[in-house]
């Protein structure tokens, strides 16, 4: 009989950084389950970032593997197989590094959709501004125009245009104020009640991933997970 195929986005003894030398992460094992949600902290340098990085296919491990729903990660970055990046979507912390600020907002979230001909953009657009609760004037507004927290929403809804099946946040609340930090997750939370997305949630706030995420693993400042 083959072996059962195990789901979810799964990291195997990956080793990562900077410097191969002196790697970050040390045969770091994580499983993000579909319809799950993995808390990950750890002290600042500790590699929560770079495992953010890798499994959100951004940043190549040295050695180990990347699973997606049982298939290993061929590719990273612009290698990555097509078929694979539009199933993970990443959030960052400071979302005025990913947002072009000459873009309207309506155009960053409207970039996915175009990079793949997605069919009926405008009206998939105007669904997705909706669930992120911006308003038409907002989204016609450039990213130096409008505050921390809308823009991180554009950013959420520009992540969910391809309806990826993993969500890896990497400290995505961490900019903004308590009431717009439990908006985000809320929506985070419907999305994935949805469609069962798994979600890897980043954060040094411990209280958040108590009340945000289903089980929380620690990264230690050796790069292990314990
Ligand atoms: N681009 C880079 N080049 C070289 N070293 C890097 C790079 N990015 C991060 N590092 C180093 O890798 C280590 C892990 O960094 P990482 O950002 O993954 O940690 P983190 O746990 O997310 O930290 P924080 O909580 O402060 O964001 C740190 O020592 C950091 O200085």
């Amino acid at each position: 009989m083959p072996p059962p195929v195990l789901t979810g986005l799964r990291a195997e003894a990956v080793v990562a950084g900077y410097d191969p030398r002196r790697p970050v992460l040390d045969r770091v094992d994580l499983t993000v389950p579909p319809g799950r949600t993995v808390g990950l902290a750890g002290p600042s340098g500790s590699g929560k970032s770079t495992l953010a990085r890798v499994l959100g296919l951004l940043h190549a491990p040295f050695s180990g593997t990347v699973h997606l729903d049982g298939e290993p990660v061929t590719g990273y970055r612009h290698r990555t197989p097509h078929a694979q990046r539009v199933r993970i979507g990443v959030l960052f912390q400071q979302p005025r590094l990913s947002v072009d600020p000459r873009l309207t907002l309506r155009a960053a979230i409207t970039e996915p959709l175009l990079a793949t001909r997605a069919p009926r953009q405008a009206e998939r657009v105007a669904e997705l501004a909706d669930l992120v609760m911006l308003t038409p004037d907002l989204l016609s507004r450039r990213a130096h125009e409008v505050s921390d927290g809308q823009l991180q929403r554009a950013c959420l809804a520009r992540t969910l245009a391809l309806s990826p099946d993993y969500l890896v946040c990497d400290e995505m609340t961490t900019m903004l104020d308590a009431s717009t930090t439990a908006a985000l997750v809320g929506l985070i939370r419907d999305y994935q009640g949805r469609t069962g997305a798994g979600v890897l949630a980043i954060s040094h706030d411990a209280v958040l991933l108590r009340r945000w995420a289903d089980d929380t693993v620690h990264l230690t400042p050796d790069g292990v997970l314990a």
